[in-house]
Order: C-alpha cells, then sequence, then structure tokens
C-alpha cells in the first residue's frame, strides 16, 4: 500500500503520475477486498468506482466542491482518499460509518442510504451557490438503479430547468442494482452505452490524426468546435439533451485520463451536464464478478480469496417468507409479487424462480410499487409487496390514499423491521408500526417465530377488502415460542399462575422469547406475570382491555418506536375502554441511532431483559407503596 498510505487527503492525488493513479487504484481494490472480507459491507459497488473516484477528487476540490454520493453506499473510496483508512471496524461501534457521515468528515455532505435523494439535495446546493454567488461546484453521483426512484426525476425536471446553474451528474452506470437494473430507463441507457456517440467518435477520430500529426490537430481542433452539429450527426444523444442536459458520454470509468478529461469538461460548462459513466461492479475481483445474483453488493464476512461466506447464521426470516411465498403460489394464482430492485435480499428470488410472470420489478421505486400494488389488487390479484421496513417510509402517502381508501387487499412484508444495527440510524425499521398506526382499516401482524411467519402470511393474504401488513426482523429466526393458550385472537405466552397477576406483559413480534426472560426475572421478585403475544397488534384485540382490566400493571415491548407504536395504542384501547390501569412502554427511543450491532444498540436503548425486569420491579414496588400507604391512610381513618 505504498501510495495508499500517503493519501491523506484529495490534494496528495494531485501529484501522482498516470502510471502511479493506476498503482494507487491497484492498491485500493486490494485494500477493499482485505479490510471488507474481514467486516463485511458493500464490496461490489465500491470495486466498481474506484477510478471513478479517483477522477473525481482531482479535478474537483472537496470541500469547497460538493461531492455527494447517491444512496452513499459506494463511498468507502471516497472515505479512503479523504483521510479515512482504517476500516478495521467498518459498520462497527465507533468504527467508521457505511455510508457518508457527516461526524467522521467535512468531505461527506449528506447522510444519506436511502436511494435516489441525490438529485434533491444537488439541486438545492446549485441553487444555494446561486443566490449567494459562490462559484463552488456541485457533483452528484447516481447509480443507474438509484436513477429509476421518481425522486431523481422529480429533481432533474428542475435542474434541467436552469439552463446557466451549474451542476455536474455523474451517472454510474454498472447496468446493475443488486441485479441487473430493469425498465425503459435501463434500455435507454443501455441504448447509449452501445452508440457510438460523439466522445467515442471523437476519441477513435484523435487517434487516428494523432498518427498524422501535420494536418491532425488543426483538423480534431475543428471537429471539436463544431461539436453540437457534429453530436447529433453522428448519433442522438436521447432523453438527458431531450430534458435539457448536456450529455457526456458514454466514458470509460475505469480509465482515470479519460474520466478526469470528461469531468474538466463538465466542470467547466456552467450549466446542468450529465456524464454518462460505464463501469463494472465488482471490479477486479473474481468472486464478485462470478456472482451473477448480485455482484457482491453487501457481503458478510468472506474468505478474501474464495469470497465464501465464513459463516452461514442457518434459518433465517426471509427464508421462512421465501418458503412460504412458494407455497401459496402454488395454491393460489391470484397472488402476485412485488420487489423494489431487491428480488433477493427479500426474499422473493424462490418465487420468481417458480412463477416468473407473477413477479415485479418496480425498480428503486416504493412510492409507485405500493401504487400499482392497489391496481393490481383493484385488477382482482392478490399483491404481496416484500419490502425493507424502512423503505417502506417512502411509500406512506400511497399506502394510505392509494392502497387503504381503495380497501386495496395488498400484503406488504416488511422485512428488517426494528433494530438492524450496523447500517446505522436510516435503516432500523423503527417508524413503520408507529406510521402505519394511523392508516384506517390496515392490519398489523408481527409473527414472532417462523411457524407465525407462515400462519399469519396466510392469514394476511386472505384479506381482500384491506391492506395488510406483515413485519419481521433481520436475521436468524430463533426456536419456536409455544403459545400455553389463547385470549381472544391473543396467544398467551406465560400464564401468570395466580388469580390475581401483577403484570400483564405485551410482547410484540420478535421480541417474546425476551419478553418470556423478563417474566421469568419478575417471577424472581414475587411479581407474577401473564405474558400474551397479540399476532396482530393492530387493531387492539378486543380482548386486550377486559385482560388487562385483571392486572395491576400493563407492560408492552416492542423493536419499534415507542412514540405512536404498539405501546400507545394499547393504552389509547385501555384508556377508551374505560380500563384505569397503569401501562408502561418499552420501545426504541425518537433518536437517530449510531451504527452498532443490534445487541449494542438494544443494550444502549435499555430494550433488555434485565434493564426492563429492573423498571418494571420498581414499578410494581411503587405501586405496592402506594397501595400500603392507602391502606395505612384507610386504617388511621
Ligand atoms: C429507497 C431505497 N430503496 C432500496 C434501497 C436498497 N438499495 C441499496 S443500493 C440498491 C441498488 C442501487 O443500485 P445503483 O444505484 O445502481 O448502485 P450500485 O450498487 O449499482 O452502484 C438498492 C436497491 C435503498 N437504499 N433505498
Ligand atoms: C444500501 C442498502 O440500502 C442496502 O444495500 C443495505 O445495506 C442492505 O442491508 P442488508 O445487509 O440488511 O440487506
Ligand atoms: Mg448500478
Amino acid at each position: 500500500m505504498a501510495l495508499l498510505t500517503r493519501i491523506t487527503g484529495p490534494r496528495d492525488l494531485d501529484r501522482l503520475s498516470p502510471e502511479q493513479l493506476d498503482q494507487l487504484a491497484a492498491e485500493i481494490r486490494s485494500f477493499l477486498v482485505d479490510a471488507v472480507s474481514k467486516t463485511g459491507g458493500h464490496l461490489g459497488p465500491n470495486l466498481g468506482v474506484v477510478e471513478l473516484t479517483i477522477a473525481l477528487h482531482r479535478v474537483f476540490e472537496s470541500p469547497k466542491d460538493k461531492i455527494l454520493w447517491d444512496t452513499g453506499h459506494q463511498s468507502y473510496v471516497h472515505k479512503l482518499l479523504t483521510g479515512r483508512q482504517d476500516f478495521s471496524r467498518l459498520k462497527m461501534k465507533g468504527g467508521l460509518s457505511g455510508y457518508p457521515a457527516r461526524a467522521e468528515s467535512e468531505h461527506d455532505v449528506i447522510e444519506n442510504s436511502h436511494a435516489s435523494t441525490v438529485l434533491g439535495w444537488a439541486d438545492g446546493l446549485a441553487k444555494a451557490n446561486e443566490v449567494l454567488r459562490r462559484d463552488d461546484h456541485v457533483v452528484a453521483v447516481i447509480g443507474d438503479g438509484a436513477l429509476t426512484g421518481g425522486m431523481a426525476w422529480e429533481a432533474l425536471n428542475n435542474i434541467a430547468e436552469a439552463k446557466d446553474r451549474p451542476l455536474v451528474i455523474v451517472v454510474n452506470d454498472n447496468e446493475r442494482s443488486y441485479a441487473p437494473t430493469i425498465g425503459g430507463l435501463a434500455n435507454h441507457l443501455a441504448t447509449l452505452r452501445t452508440t457510438d456517440g460523439y466522445e467515442r467518435f471523437l476519441a477513435r477520430t484523435k487517434e487516428i490524426l494523432d498518427r498524422t500529426p501535420v494536418v491532425g490537430k488543426p483538423l480534431y481542433e475543428t471537429l471539436h468546435g463544431a461539436k453540437k452539429g457534429l453530436k447529433d450527426f453522428i448519433a442522438p444523444q436521447g432523453m438527458f439533451e431531450d430534458l435539457g442536459l448536456k450529455y457526456v458520454g458514454p466514458i470509460d470509468g475505469h480509465d482515470i485520463e479519460a474520466l478526469e478529461s470528461a469531468l474538466t469538461r463538465a466542470k467547466r460548462f456552467g450549466g446542468p451536464v450529465i456524464v454518462h459513466c460505464l463501469t463494472e461492479k465488482g471490479r477486479g475481483y473474481q468472486p464478485a464478478l462470478a456472482d451473477e445474483a448480485d455482484r457482491f453488493h453487501a457481503v458478510g464476512k468472506i474468505h478474501p480469496d474464495t469470497g465464501l461466506p465464513i459463516s452461514s447464521s442457518g434459518a433465517d426470516w426471509t427464508g421462512v417468507f421465501a418458503d412460504e411465498m412458494v407455497e401459496l403460489g402454488r395454491e393460489r394464482e391470484d397472488i402476485v409479487a412485488i420487489t423494489a430492485a431487491m428480488l433477493q435480499p427479500v426474499g422473493l428470488d424462490k418465487f420468481a424462480k417458480a412463477f416468473p410472470d407473477r413477479v415485479y420489478d418496480v425498480g428503486i421505486a416504493e412510492q409507485h410499487g405500493a401504487v400499482s400494488a392497489a391496481g393490481l389488487a383493484t385488477g382482482g390479484l392478490h399483491p404481496v409487496f416484500a419490502v425493507y421496513a424502512t423503505f417502506l417510509n417512502r411509500a406512506f402517502d400511497q399506502v394510505l390514499m392509494d392502497v387503504a381508501l381503495h380497501k386495496c387487499g395488498v400484503t406488504f412484508v416488511l422485512d428488517r423491521a426494528g433494530i438492524t444495527g450496523t447500517d446505522g440510524a436510516s435503516h432500523n425499521g423503527m417508524w413503520d408500526m408507529s406510521i402505519l398506526q394511523v392508516v384506517p382499516g390496515l392490519r398489523i401482524a408481527a409473527p414472532r417465530d417462523a411457524d407465525q411467519v407462515r400462519a399469519q402470511l396466510r392469514e394476511a393474504v386472505e384479506v381482500d377488502d384491506a391492506p395488510t401488513v406483515v413485519r419481521y426482523s433481520k436475521g436468524a429466526v430463533g426456536p419456536a415460542v409455544e403459545a400455553v393458550g389463547r385470549v381472544g385472537g391473543m396467544d398467551v405466552l406465560r400464564e401468570a399462575g395466580t388469580d390475581t397477576p401483577d403484570v400483564l406483559l405485551v410482547s410484540v413480534g420478535a421480541l417474546a422469547p425476551m419478553c418470556l426472560e423478563i417474566a421469568g426475572l419478575l417471577d424472581q421478585q414475587g411479581i407474577s406475570t401473564t405474558v400474551v403475544d397479540p399476532r396482530w397488534v393492530k387493531p387492539v384485540d378486543e380482548a386486550m382491555a377486559p385482560l388487562a382490566d385483571r392486572h395491576r400493571v400493563v407492560v408492552t415491548v416492542e423493536d419499534n418506536g415507542r412514540v405512536g407504536g404498539v405501546g400507545c395504542a394499547v393504552a389509547q384501547a385501555l384508556r377508551d375502554a374505560g380500563v384505569d390501569v397503569p401501562l408502561r412502554d418499552f420501545g426504541i427511543p425518537p433518536r437517530f441511532l449510531d451504527h452498532a450491532s443490534r445487541k449494542e444498540v438494544l443494550a444502549e436503548i435499555g430494550l433488555t431483559a434485565p434493564d426492563i425486569a429492573r423498571q418494571v420491579t420498581g414499578l410494581v414496588s411503587k405501586l405496592d407503596g402506594r397501595y400500603e400507604q392507602a391502606e395505612v391512610r384507610a386504617a388511621r381513618d
């Protein structure tokens, strides 16, 4: 790493020769494979942007110029070139974030990770430069996948309008999101890729003319000067130029010299310009290139030589859903599936294999996915839209106004619900049960184990006149948690063992084993506890209020934001029923949580069995104290 370790900031790149730049690119690739194989992370995307990042940092002057990365998962090389070379704790507590992070560096402008936002940011920053008369540049790097998001097009619509407001958009076209990027836009990029456009024509002409030096240079310059007419003559530049954006490309995204030349021209242009770069996801690393599914988009710990995972975590929630979907698909021809560019990560790959005509990849377009689902349902099908919980945030209005208002039978399967941890603040699925609480008619299932995923998915797809949601966690699914009884539609997981029980513990989803542990700890303190799993947490089961009324305290525990979550809904239901029992709700506080393992985050926010047991013990003791005081008062009076 002779060169890489000497790069302490972007300006150190200025003094490197072309040969040294190539060597630096090779060093960075080997660093990435070595470092990310130890920690896990977004290996494929970063291997693809090594030369592009070097060229960007040579042509632009970050942090004065703002370099923005859409989604941000491909910012590792940017980190390496901006003084962050300790990757030993990547995505771990106290280590580097997996995305741009303002706390880490003045070179990181936005803390993203939800896709397709960068053009909006760039638009705003460019407008600010204009109003404040700054001559700084704004450069937005967006992938072909992120470009399928509607927000990107809303921004382009604005950006194209201001002909003399400088803004450089780099389209990092590796032809893939996780899997190959789909749709009309992807097809258009493919046409641009294969068109022998102006750039390639000019490069070839230059090559030929360089061999005839006498007439070569003047002729080349004449051709270059006549570029607009020449461009139209050679090949139509398509949609981008039709929109009013200057188009430069396609550029070989692994040729630093070509990249620098294109970026320099874009920088000088003085208006909005698109630089279309062709890159290869997983570049230089054979195991990634051989992985047709996702080119090592995001890996766990792997053996660097083979790319094979170090350990396999056994059955996970996604896998249970994946298998059950195939079963359901066999049983019911009306069941169709939707993914927003994440077929494999959400577990719809098996369904797609079995029923290729019944799965729709809508691109990174959660809003459209939800509305399209409303259309499918209205057309007589039952769509299952599988999406990470955090990404459904985007489609809230569509769930409310299109799916729910129209009473459409659409099932949303929310993967990665609850604390996911290592992907940081934006990836925790901690908002879904709060925002969805307000949607009339919508029902939410929070299965506690694999059997319940299967059972509740089946119950969900039976509902054809309202949206249903099935939400579960990331990673390994725990052992089955057997019910010992049933009250209304709720499973009783533990009886208090007395006619005058102290605590009703309402356990939500995957937290069932923890709730049973809490009950055990309370038992040791002489506090008798009923543990109930409502299964369907919205609407609150009608049996909840009478059950609560038989206890002295109600405690809810959920892997979701406390504000507006299941605890709030239960409290409201009890109030509505006139049940006056103290309630204490445990959940995720309304804070953005730094990246760390799920276990560390849960410990930090006090969502652990000992913490909760301690607090509940305190609460019960306080009630006992009050009770005793009342008795003393009564005896005295
Ligand atoms: C709103 C949203 N939906 C889904 C995702 C999950 N996701 C992360 S990266 C990615 C693919 C991005 O493709 P592209 O922009 O082409 O970048 P590449 O990885 O190919 O460099 C997806 C779907 C996300 N981050 N944000
Ligand atoms: C950038 C992004 O949004 C995804 O790639 C995310 O990192 C995936 O997370 P999982 O590892 O939980 O699938
Ligand atoms: Mg891509």
